[in-house]
């Protein structure tokens, strides 16, 4: 397999999917030396079978607005590989959704699952509808008439959608009473449930809570404490509020966050009644980040802009997409950055990376940090088909054991002869050879 000839065949095939092609790019270099010990999977085409989604469902979702005006969005749902799982990712509402977008997110996912060491497949889906700006009762009647379609495709063991960008406690909690509704079936059907109807305790903190475990983790390796140590965190929704709160609670000192709009920098750190704040704006008031700037006047806003330019010793991105460029990667540099931990998916891009690389500081990519998510809502599952709820603690536990045992993994296949760890070679590597047994295991079906 030579990957930029797969990758130029994926060009053609599928012209104007730039994020789709990112990741598979990304991921297809670090890989072909250890595929290419196998001819066995040359022969049976495995790299296509791999890249290509196993099916794109596509559907229109009709609604009606608070003016009584019909509205129309696209809806999506990328079963991109079920070797290992069933298939498993989460839903993006977002005004950029598009079919590239979700199938790079689709196309990680399913490494990422891998690396869990649960049985899940890779997924991912979503709409163009923007929650932002509308009413609970817009939300709802969005996320029924979504589910109205996407039922037909979904199942406990068939595809188990959660949240992303956009989808929360609010959204998974309509679009389960809908899909109950058309089914007559009370069933594990989505992950990120509310407390009462089979959501697991720590899935809303597992994302943020896992980056920082992994991040630990990391500075381990160069014998390097959290505590004390000043971070960049960019956005303020779910994986970064729980983040911050990890951050926190391990005697870090997060100084950002931001949203679409800009971001905010409290050279005082943001403490926890700060981050009270900040929930209650963004996940009650679900207002803007400038206000905390308002609230708390020590702290500056910056319209427009992304915190990679103020100085700090670790960055977190947690927000979206290519949100760190080749410049903004510089500046974290220059500023004396020591370590980069995703809470995104695919926050950094492809020039990023490199640069972050050839410092040789460490750094990590989401698809192994940000697992932690997925991670619990594996566990979520495993909860609703036994019928039991586990206490607090003992889904913390598992997930940490989790984090431990994904970072082990990227050290067993990432560590360089100069001993540097690249970990996305080894989250790649680790991923990949896993989906890649069950595949062969499995036969020529798919
Ligand atoms: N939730 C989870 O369990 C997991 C999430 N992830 C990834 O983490 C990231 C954040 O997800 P999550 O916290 O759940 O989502 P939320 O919707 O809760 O929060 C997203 C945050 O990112 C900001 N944001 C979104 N799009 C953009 C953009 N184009 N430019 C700048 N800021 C933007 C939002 O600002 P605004 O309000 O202005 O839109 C918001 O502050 C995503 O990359 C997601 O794929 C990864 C693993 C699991
Ligand atoms: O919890 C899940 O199923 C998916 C979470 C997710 O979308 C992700 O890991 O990017």
């Amino acid at each position: 397999m030579k990957a930029t000839e797969v990758v130029s065949k994926l060009q053609h095939l599928f012209p104007n999917q730039p994020e789709y092609i990112q990741a598979v790019s990304q991921v297809l270099g670090t890989i072909e030396e250890e595929y290419n010990k196998h001819p066995e999977f040359d022969r049976v085409n495995l790299i296509e079978r791999l890249c290509i989604p196993d099916r794109i469902i596509q559907f229109r979702v009709n609604w009606i607005d608070d003016k009584g005006n019909v509205q129309t969005n696209m809806g999506y749902r990328i079963q991109q590989n079920n070797s290992i799982g069933p298939y498993k990712g989460g839903l993006r509402f977002h005004a950029s959704v598009n079919v590239s977008i979700l199938k790079f997110l689709a196309f990680e996912q399913v490494f990422k699952n891998a690396l869990t060491t649960l049985p899940m497949g890779g997924a991912k889906g979503g709409s163009d509808f923007s929650p932002r700006g509308k009413s609970n009762a817009e939300v709802m009647r969005f996320c029924q008439a979504f589910m109205r379609e996407l039922w037909n495709y979904i199942g406990p063991d068939i595809d188990v959608p959660a949240g992303d960008i956009g989808v929360g406690g609010r959204e998974v909690g309509y679009m389960f009473g809908q899909y109950k509704t058309l089914t007559h079936q009370f069933v594990g059907i989505l992950t990120g449930k509310g407390q009462e109807f089979g959501g697991s305790l720590i899935r809303p903190e597992a994302t943020g809570y896992g980056n920082v475990y992994f991040l630990e983790n990391m500075l381990k390796t160069r014998g390097i404490s959290l505590s004390g140590k000043t971070v960049l965190v960019s956005g303020a929704g779910n994986v970064a509020q729980y983040t911050i709160e990890k951050l926190l609670q391990l005697g870090a000192k997060p100084l950002t966050c931001s949203d679409s709009d800009g971001f905010i920098y409290d050279p005082d750190g943001i403490d926890t009644n700060k981050l009270a704040y900040i929930m209650e704006l963004k996940n009650i008031e679900r207002g803007r980040i400038k206000e905390y700037a308002k609230e708390y006047p020590h702290a500056q806003y910056f319209p427009g802009e992304r915190p990679w330019g103020i100085k700090a010793d670790i960055a977190t991105p947690c927000a979206t997409q290519n949100e760190i460029d080749g410049k903004d990667a510089q500046k974290l540099i220059d500023n004396g950055i020591i370590a980069v931990t995703e809470g995104a998916n695919m926050p950094s891009t492809p020039e990023a990376v490199k640069i972050f690389q050839d410092k040789k500081i460490l750094y990590c990519p989401g698809k192994a940090s940000n697992a932690g998510g997925v991670a619990v809502s594996g566990l979520e599952m495993s909860q609703n088909s036994e019928r039991l709820k586990w206490t607090r603690d003992e889904v913390d536990n598992y997930l940490h054991r989790i984090m431990n045992d994904i970072h082990d993994n990227c050290v067993k296949y990432g560590t360089q002869t100069d001993g540097y760890i690249n970990y996305v070679k080894g989250a790649n590597v680790a991923g990949f050879l896993k989906v890649a047994r069950a595949m062969m295991a499995q036969g020529v079906g798919m």
